[in-house]
C-alpha cells in the first residue's frame, strides 16, 4: 500500500480532516434516521385511516425501526465519486460520498452517503482511465482494521484522477495512475501513488485496494462492497430477469458476487423480490455460517439462507444408502420413475398404448357412478368416467389438482341432470354432492389421495413395483441397489435417507407446485444431482437464478462436468454463463500448484490467475515412516503417520507466528480427530469443524476434514498427505484441489507418501 502518512503531507491532512468531519456528520444524521424511524411507529400508528390500516403501517414502520437499529457498526462511507463539471453526465459537478447504506439529514436535499446499489454509484466499480464515465476523481478511503466506525479511524484516502480538468483523457498505464491528492475545499496536493483498474479485469491493484484484498483472515466472511471489481459489478448488477451461472476458479469471488447480487436484487426490486422471497442456498451448515454475516452487513437481514437438503426436509435424515444406491436415486431418470409410480394408481382406460409401464388395469373402477338422491337416481356413465379422468391427465395439472378438476366434472354432471329435473341446484347442493360418501369413494378409487411417503415407500419396498415403473429405465442391477432389502412395515416407519428426501420431493412437487421464490442463488451448484437441481428448479420456476460453481471443484458421485446440462436440469437453459478467472484469494504460487491438478480432472474450464504475488507455499516432506505406499490397510483409513502429525504440529507452531486463521487439512475420517490430539499435545488448541454450523468458526486454528472444506478459507493452510485425500473418495484428486485452494497467504503440504502431482 502507498504511504498515507498524513502527517507528511498538509494536503493530505486537510482532506482528512475535512473527510472525518464529513463522517461525523453522518454519524449523527444516521442517529437522527435511527430516531426518526422510531418516532415514525408511534406517529404511523395513530395517523393511520382505520385500525387495519394501522397496524399494517405500524409493522412495516416497526420493522424499518428494527433494521435501522440492527445496523452494524462501522464506517459510513468508503468511496467517494467527484462527476467532471464539464461532463454529460446528469451528474456534473457533483459530489458523492458512497457508503453501505443511504445516509440522509433531510429528504429534499442530496443525501451525506448514497448507497453503493444505487446507480449513481455504478461508475464508482466501472470507470477507468479509458472509460471514465465522467468521474473526474475516485476517491477511496483506508480505515484503520476492526474500525467501528469512529471517524477517528479514517487513516488515509487515495484518489484516483480518471477525467482531466481540459477534458482530455488520462493516458495511463495498465494498473497505475498517477494521482493526487485533492481535498475538498483543499488546495492541490503532494502526489500519491495509486492502483486502477486501466483496463478490464487484468489490473494490478494497487494501495488500499491491494491492502484489502490481502489483508488477514479470520472469523466470518467480510463485504467486498468497497472493492467489487468490473467484471464482478456486470454479475451483481445483471437485470432481475436474467439467470446467470458464474464458472469461477477458486477464490475469484463467485460467494462474494453471488451474495452482493442478493443484496442488489433486494434494493433495486424491493416488492418483488420481497413478495417473491429470495432464497441462498449453499453446501452446508459450516459454509453458511461463514457467510451469515455479509448481508446483514450490507443492511439486508431476513434473507433465507440455507442447504438443498434442509430446504427440502421433510424428514430428519435417518437412513443412510450406499453409494450406488445415492448415484441411482439422484440420477434424473427417477424423475420419470417417480412419476410413472404416482400414476400407477389413477385408472387409466386400458385401451392401447394408453398404458403406462407398471399401471394397473382397474378396469372395473369405470363401472358407472349412481348417486341416490331421495327418489331420483343420478348416474355418470363408464364411458364418460373414463373420458374425464383420460382427458385431465392429458392436461397435465398437479397431481391434487387433477383429483379435484376429476371431482369436478363428475359433479358437473350429476347437476346438469338434478337442473334438468328439479331446477336450479344452489351451491351447498354442489358441496354437499362433491363430498358425499359415493362421490368421494368414487374419486378415491379412479385417483386416489396419495402422500409422497407411501409413493417412494411402496416403489421402494415392492420390487414388483419398482419393475414396473423402472420398466425400460433403470436396469435390473440399479433396481437392486435403490431397493430396501428390509422394507418397513409402513411408510411411517421408514428411515429416509437424503437421496431419499430428494425423491419425497420430486413427488411432493408433482403431486402440487411449491411455493417459488423470486430469486434463488446457489452456491457450489457443480455438486448438484440432477434430481437436486429439480427441487431447485420447482421452487425458481417463476423466477431467475444465479448458480455460482466450479466444475473442477465437483466432488460429489454426480458432480456436473458441464453447465448446460445442469442449467437444463435447473429450468434455466438459457442462463449466461460467464467465467471468472483472477483469483482474490490464492496466492499465485498455490495457484500455479493447483493449475498443474487441473489438467487431470477431466473439465473444461479456464485456469485461473492470482491478484496477488505474495503468499507462500512450502512442501513439508516427511522421511521414513509410511513412504512409498506404506501398510495398505492403513492407508485405506487414512492414517497418517505420526511423524506426519508431528510434522502438522510444527507447521502450525509456525503459522502461529503470523497473523490470521489456521487451517489443517486432512482426509476426512479418524486423521481429523487424532491431529487435533496431536496438536494439544504440542499444546496449540485447535477446533474441529464438521460441517454442522456455527461454533465452528471463528477459531484460531481448526481442524478440518477435506469434504467440510469447499468454500472456506484460511489464512495459513496445512494440507497434510495429500495422497491420503485423493485415495479417499472416488473424485479424492478434485477434493485436494479443493484443499489446496482455501490458502489466503500461505499453504504448507505436509507429506511422507508421494505426491499426487
Ligand atoms: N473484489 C474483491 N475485493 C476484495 N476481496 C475480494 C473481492 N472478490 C473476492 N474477494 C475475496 O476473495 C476471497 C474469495 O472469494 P469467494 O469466497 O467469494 O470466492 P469463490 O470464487 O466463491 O471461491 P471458491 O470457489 O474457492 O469457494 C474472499 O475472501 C473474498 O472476500
Amino acid at each position: 500500500m502507498t504511504s498515507l502518512e498524513p502527517a507528511a503531507d498538509p494536503a493530505l491532512r486537510d482532506a482528512l480532516a475535512h473527510e472525518r468531519a464529513h463522517h461525523d456528520t453522518c454519524r449523527a444524521a444516521l442517529a437522527a434516521m435511527v430516531e426518526g424511524a422510531g418516532e415514525q411507529v408511534v406517529v404511523g400508528e395513530d395517523v393511520s385511516a382505520s385500525g387495519a390500516d394501522a397496524e399494517v403501517l405500524g409493522y412495516r414502520l416497526r420493522s424499518r425501526a428494527k433494521e435501522m437499529r440492527e445496523l452494524p457498526e462501522g464506517p459510513l462511507f468508503f468511496g467517494r465519486l467527484d462527476f467532471a463539471a464539464e461532463t454529460r453526465s446528469d451528474h456534473a459537478g457533483q459530489s458523492y460520498h458512497l457508503g453501505r447504506l443511504r445516509i440522509s439529514e433531510d429528504p429534499t436535499v442530496p443525501p451525506l452517503v448514497v448507497d453503493w446499489r444505487a446507480p449513481v454509484s455504478r461508475a464508482f466499480y466501472q470507470a477507468s482511465s479509458r472509460d471514465p464515465r465522467g468521474v473526474a476523481v475516485r476517491r477511496r478511503f483506508g480505515w484503520a482494521p476492526g474500525s467501528r466506525g469512529d471517524s477517528a479511524d479514517l487513516t488515509g484516502l487515495e484518489d484516483e484522477h480518471l477525467e482531466r480538468r481540459d477534458g482530455s483523457e488520462e493516458r495511463a498505464g495498465e494498473g497505475e495512475v498517477e494521482g493526487e491528492v485533492d481535498g475538498e475545499g483543499g488546495g492541490e496536493g503532494g502526489g500519491e501513488e495509486v492502483g486502477g483498474e486501466g483496463g478490464r479485469g487484468a489490473a494490478r491493484p494497487g494501495g488500499l485496494l491491494a491492502a484489502e484484498i490481502e489483508r488477514p483472515r479470520l472469523g466470518p466472511m467480510r463485504d467486498i462492497a468497497a472493492t467489487i471489481q468490473p467484471e464482478q459489478d456486470d454479475l451483481v448488477r445483471a437485470d432481475l430477469t436474467t439467470s446467470v451461472c458464474v464458472q469461477g476458479a477458486p477464490g475469484t469471488g463467485k460467494t462474494a458476487v453471488g451474495l452482493h447480487r442478493a443484496a442488489y436484487l433486494l434494493y433495486t426490486h424491493p416488492h418483488r423480490i420481497r413478495r417473491g422471497g429470495l432464497l441462498i442456498l449453499g453446501p452446508n451448515r459450516t459454509f453458511l455460517s461463514y457467510i451469515a454475516e455479509v448481508l446483514p452487513a450490507l443492511g439486508e437481514t431476513g434473507v433465507r439462507q440455507s442447504t438443498v437438503t434442509d430446504e427440502i426436509a421433510r424428514h430428519p435424515v435417518t437412513g443412510e444408502d450406499d453409494e450406488r444406491a445415492a448415484v441411482v436415486k439422484h440420477d434424473a431418470r427417477m424423475a420419470e420413475v417417480l412419476r410413472r409410480a404416482l400414476y400407477a394408481g389413477v385408472a387409466g382406460d386400458g385401451g392401447p398404448g394408453e398404458r403406462l409401464p407398471g399401471e394397473q388395469m382397474p378396469g372395473e373402477r369405470f363401472d358407472s357412478l349412481v348417486l341416490a338422491e331421495g327418489s331420483y337416481r343420478w348416474r355418470v356413465s363408464g364411458d364418460q368416467l373414463r373420458r374425464i379422468v383420460a382427458d385431465v391427465r392429458a392436461r397435465e395439472l398437479p397431481y391434487d389438482t387433477g383429483r379435484e378438476r376429476v371431482r369436478a366434472r363428475v359433479v358437473g354432471l350429476l347437476r346438469e341432470q338434478a337442473e334438468r329435473r328439479a331446477g336450479p341446484r344452489p351451491n351447498a347442493w354442489l358441496y354437499r354432492i362433491s363430498r358425499s360418501r359415493p362421490v368421494g369413494a368414487y374419486i378415491d378409487a379412479v385417483w386416489p389421495k396419495v402422500r409422497p411417503e407411501e409413493v417412494v415407500a411402496r416403489l421402494l419396498s415392492d420390487p414388483d413395483a419398482l419393475a414396473g415403473a423402472a420398466e425400460g429405465l433403470l436396469d435390473a442391477d440399479e433396481r437392486k441397489a435403490v431397493g430396501w432389502a428390509k422394507p418397513p412395515r409402513t411408510w411411517r416407519s421408514a428411515r429416509w435417507s437424503a437421496a431419499d428426501l430428494v425423491l419425497l420431493d420430486e413427488v411432493a412437487g408433482l403431486l402440487a407446485h411449491p411455493d417459488g421464490y423470486g430469486h434463488v442463488v446457489v452456491d457450489e451448484a457443480q455438486d448438484l444431482s440432477p434430481m437436486e437441481c429439480r427441487a431447485i428448479a420447482r421452487r425458481a420456476a417463476y423466477g431467475s437464478v444465479t448458480v455460482l460453481g466450479d466444475l473442477a471443484q465437483g466432488t460429489t458421485p454426480w458432480a456436473a462436468r458441464d453447465w448446460p446440462t445442469l442449467l437444463a436440469h435447473l429450468g434455466k437453459p438459457d442462463a449466461h454463463i460467464v467465467p471468472l478467472t483472477i483469483g482474490f484469494r490464492v496466492p499465485r504460487a498455490v495457484v500455479a500448484l493447483a493449475n498443474g491438478l487441473l489438467g487431470r480432472l477431466g473439465v473444461d474450464v479456464p485456469a485461473a490467475r492470482s491478484l496477488r504475488s505474495d503468499g507462500e507455499l512450502r512442501i513439508r516432506r516427511v522421511e521414513g515412516e509410511g513412504e512409498g505406499g506404506g501398510d495398505a490397510e492403513e492407508e485405506e483409513e487414512g492414517v497418517v503417520a505420526e511423524a506426519v502429525a508431528g510434522e502438522v504440529v510444527s507447521a502450525v507452531a509456525d503459522a502461529l507466528a503470523h497473523e490470521g486463521s489456521i487451517g489443517v487439512i486432512a482426509a476426512d475420517g479418524p486423521d481429523v480427530e487424532r491431529l487435533r490430539g496431536a496438536l494439544s499435545e504440542g499444546g496449540v488448541a485447535s477446533a474441529i469443524a464438521t460441517g454442522g454450523g456455527p461454533g465452528e468458526l471463528g477459531a484460531r486454528v481448526t481442524v478440518l476434514g477435506a469434504g467440510v472444506a469447499k468454500g472456506l478459507e484460511y489464512d495459513h493452510v496445512v494440507v497434510v498427505e495429500p495422497a491420503a485425500i485423493v485415495a479417499a473418495e472416488g473424485r479424492g484428486l478434485h477434493r485436494l484441489y479443493v484443499a489446496l485452494t482455501r490458502a489466503v497467504s500461505r499453504l504448507d503440504v505436509v507429506h511422507a507418501r508421494p505426491l499426487p502431482w
